[in-house]
C-alpha cells in the first residue's frame, strides 16, 4: 500500500500490513454493547475547560479536516472523567460516510450515527510533548461526539460549544483509529449526540482527499470500522 487511506487499495484491511499494531489487544473505534457496559461509581464528571483564544488553525491533512490548538501551555484541558491529570487540547478533527446512514466511527449496539467529532489531548502533566504521550498507554485522552443527521435546520445549537448537554459517558482503554494506531488512547465517548443537518454533512464529502496539483478526488469517507473488543471492559459514569 503506498500512503493510508480510505480507498479499497489503502483502507483499513490494508493497513496492517505497514502498522502490525492494528491487530493489537486495545484498537479503536469498537462497537459499543450498552448492555455490557459497567457503572463505575469511582468515575468523576467531564471537566472540559477550554479557551477560545488558543485556536490557532483549520486545515484539510487528506485525512479529516482539523483545527489545531495552541497546546504550548494548559490553556485548553480536559481534567476529570476517568482520566487522572490534566489533559491539554491539540486538535478536534471529524470522521464522516459517504452518506448520512453512516460515518461514526464508534457505534452503539451497531448503530452507526452520520459522523464523529474527535476532541484530541495528550497527558501535558507526565510528558513533555504530544509525540512522546502517543507512546504511553495513558498519554493521550479522545473524547468522541456523535453527529447525527437532522433534516431540519438544527436549534439551540451553541456554536461555541459542540459539546451536547449531557457529558455522560463510556470510557475504554484504545488507539488511535487512523495509522499510526497507537494504543495509548483513554476514549471518553458522549452518550448524547448533537445535531448537525445534511448540508454540513455533505461539506465535509466535498473536502479533497488530494493536494492542490493532483486530481481532484474528494474524501468521500474517513472511518474506521469497529475493532474487536478483546475482552476490554467498557464503563459509564
Ligand atoms: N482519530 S483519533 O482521534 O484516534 C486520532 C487522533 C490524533 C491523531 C494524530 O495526531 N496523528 C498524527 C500523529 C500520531 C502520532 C504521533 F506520534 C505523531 C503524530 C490520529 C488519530
Ligand atoms: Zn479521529
Amino acid at each position: 500500500m503506498l500512503h493510508w487511506g480510505y480507498d479499497e487499495h489503502n483502507g483499513p484491511a490494508h493497513w496492517k500490513e505497514v502498522f502490525p499494531v492494528a491487530n493489537g489487544d486495545r484498537q479503536s473505534p469498537i462497537d459499543i454493547k450498552t448492555e455490557e457496559t459497567k457503572y463505575d461509581p469511582s468515575l468523576r464528571p467531564l471537566n472540559p475547560s477550554y479557551d477560545p483564544a488558543s485556536a490557532k488553525i483549520i486545515l484539510n491533512n487528506g485525512h479529516s479536516t482539523s483545527v489545531e490548538f495552541d497546546d504550548t501551555v494548559n490553556k485548553s484541558v480536559l481534567t476529570g472523567g476517568p482520566l487522572s491529570g490534566t489533559y491539554r487540547l491539540r486538535q478536534i478533527h471529524f470522521h464522516w460516510g459517504s452518506n448520512d446512514e453512516a460515518g461514526s466511527e464508534h457505534t452503539v449496539d451497531g448503530m452507526k450515527y452520520a459522523a464523529e467529532l474527535h476532541v484530541v489531548h495528550w497527558n501535558a502533566e507526565k510528558y513533555s510533548s504530544f509525540v512522546e504521550a502517543a507512546s504511553q498507554s495513558d498519554g493521550l485522552a479522545v473524547m468522541a461526539v456523535f453527529l447525527k443527521g437532522k433534516k431540519a435546520l438544527f436549534t439551540n445549537f451553541d456554536p461555541s460549544c459542540l459539546l451536547p448537554k449531557s457529558l455522560d459517558y463510556w470510557t475504554y482503554f484504545g488507539s488511535l483509529t487512523v495509522p499510526p494506531l497507537l494504543e495509548s488512547v483513554i476514549w471518553i465517548v458522549l452518550r448524547e449526540p448533537i445535531s448537525v443537518c445534511s448540508e454540513q454533512l455533505a461539506k465535509f464529502r466535498s473536502l479533497l482527499s488530494t493536494a492542490e496539483d493532483e486530481v481532484a478526488c474528494c474524501l468521500l469517507r474517513n472511518f474506521r470500522p469497529p475493532q474487536p473488543l478483546r475482552g476490554r471492559e467498557v464503563r459509564r459514569n
